[in-house]
């Protein structure tokens, strides 16, 4: 091992990231994760990634905070008290709102909302549940829900290459997926705990609740700000009635990402460069830093916001826009001190729904139904941006279907 630092002199630190294991300093780690890294996981040289990906810039050096968008979406969430603003004021606030937001969604693909809806209070108590499941249960206790990386819809837990099909190039993080279904989130708390720990079922779901609701009045916004006819619309959002929230949020998935300490972040990374494949991403990240997004063939840093979250556009939101709204590059960098927590809310479609282009002119992409999609994506490793190329109509394709 120490030959290879020697080796190759840009590995400074190589060395002693690969002797932690077996080395006293193994206490700086997440305890539950170095159990796993001896039990069962790869090497820890396979956490090293390869140079062109390794992050840049810290967890916590901030650029310029303006940048990113940060959008009160107050005007949507809030009914204002009786006489505080007439009608036509409220809608004008919100047609602002709605302006900003479609221009961070073509410009940027993420921003932050503040005043979104979700209580603070729902937040805190999730972030709670999901620390404790993190950092107080055994590695057995977790390997119960571990996830089957070669499921078509893998859910549960996993943890760097666990639960996952990676050789090498491999995530810092422990994560949780689970299905925003009700029924379907019982029974992974089931495995887990013996008495079904019924708190923890009851957070996840006034979460995956809260969160799904503002993806849908997200996704509404932003579909109102496309140039589309109504009938484009209304074809869209047919089959969002459901329970008032909509039925697309019954297929969707809320995510823990928890990043244990790693004694090496510049040579790692939580989670490598993808963008997201769904329609819109919701996320509560907290104050520790480590979201980054590439901007322009630049890596920048999300500050984080007390009380905000984050939204990012998926893929099959920058299809159904014809590439109007854009789904960003993004990755999680790990830091040496403190672990880090993201929960997501990751709106899908149906499964048999077809993503497509709104706008039948000039469509930039053939037609797949979000099964194909997601089938795509957990075959292949997202790398970037490389799932949806795959989907892209060439230019004489285009020329094709226009002729259709
Ligand atoms: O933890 C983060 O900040 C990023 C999480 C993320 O990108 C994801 O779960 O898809
Ligand atoms: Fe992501």
């Amino acid at each position: 091992m120490g030959a290879l630092a020697q080796d190759n002199p840009i590995w400074p630190s190589l060395a002693s990231f690969l002797s932690l294991p077996s080395a006293s300093s193994r206490s700086a780690l997440n305890a539950a994760f170095a159990a796993l890294l001896q039990t069962s996981a790869p090497n820890l040289k396979d956490y090293v990634w390869t140079e062109r990906e390794r992050p840049l810039i810290a967890h916590n050096q901030f650029g310029d905070d303006e940048m990113i968008p940060v959008i009160d979406m107050g005007a949507f969430t809030f009914v204002p008290a009786d006489g505080a603003m007439s009608a036509l004021e409220r809608q004008k606030a919100q047609r602002s709102v709605a302006t900003q937001m479609a221009k961070a969604s073509q410009e940027w693909g993420f921003f932050q909302v503040t005043n979104h809806g979700v209580p603070e209070d729902l937040i805190k108590e999730m972030e709670r549940h999901a620390r404790d499941f993190f950092e107080l249960l055994k590695p057995e206790e977790k390997r119960r829900i571990l996830r089957d990386g070669n499921a078509g819809k893998p859910m549960g837990y996993a943890c760097g290459g666990a639960g996952t099909r990676l050789k090498s190039d491999i995530p810092w993080i422990e994560s949780l997926h689970l299905p925003s279904m009700a029924e379907e989130m019982d029974g992974y708390a089931w495995k887990v705990w013996q008495d079904g720990n019924k708190d923890f079922r009851r957070v996840v779901k006034e979460f995956s609740r809260a969160m799904g609701r503002v993806s849908m009045k997200l996704i509404e916004v932003l579909v109102g700000e496309l140039a589309l006819g109504q009938k484009e619309k209304d074809g869209m959002m047919r089959c969002k009635v459901e329970d008032g929230v909509g039925s697309w949020s019954s297929n969707s998935v809320v995510r823990f990402n928890y990043y244990p300490p790693c004694p090496q972040p510049a040579l790692t990374l939580g989670l490598g460069a993808h963008s997201d494949p769904h329609l819109l991403t919701l996320l509560h990240q907290d104050l520790v830093g480590g979201l980054q997004i590439c901007k322009d063939g630049l890596w920048m840093a999300i500050r984080p916001k007390p009380n905000a979250l984050v939204v990012n556009i998926g893929d099959a939101l920058q299809v159904w826009s014809n590439d109007v709204y854009k789904s960003v590059e993004h990755r999680a960098v790990c830091n040496s001190v403190k672990p880090r927590l993201s929960m997501g809310f990751f709106l899908n479609p149906l499964d048999e729904t077809i993503i497509t282009p709104l706008k039948s002119s000039s469509p930039l992409y053939k037609p797949f139904t979000w099964k194909e999609y997601r089938e795509c994506m957990y075959a292949h490793r997202p790398r970037g941006k490389s799932n949806l190329l795959q989907f892209k109509l060439l230019n004489d394709q285009q020329n094709k279907s226009n002729i259709m």
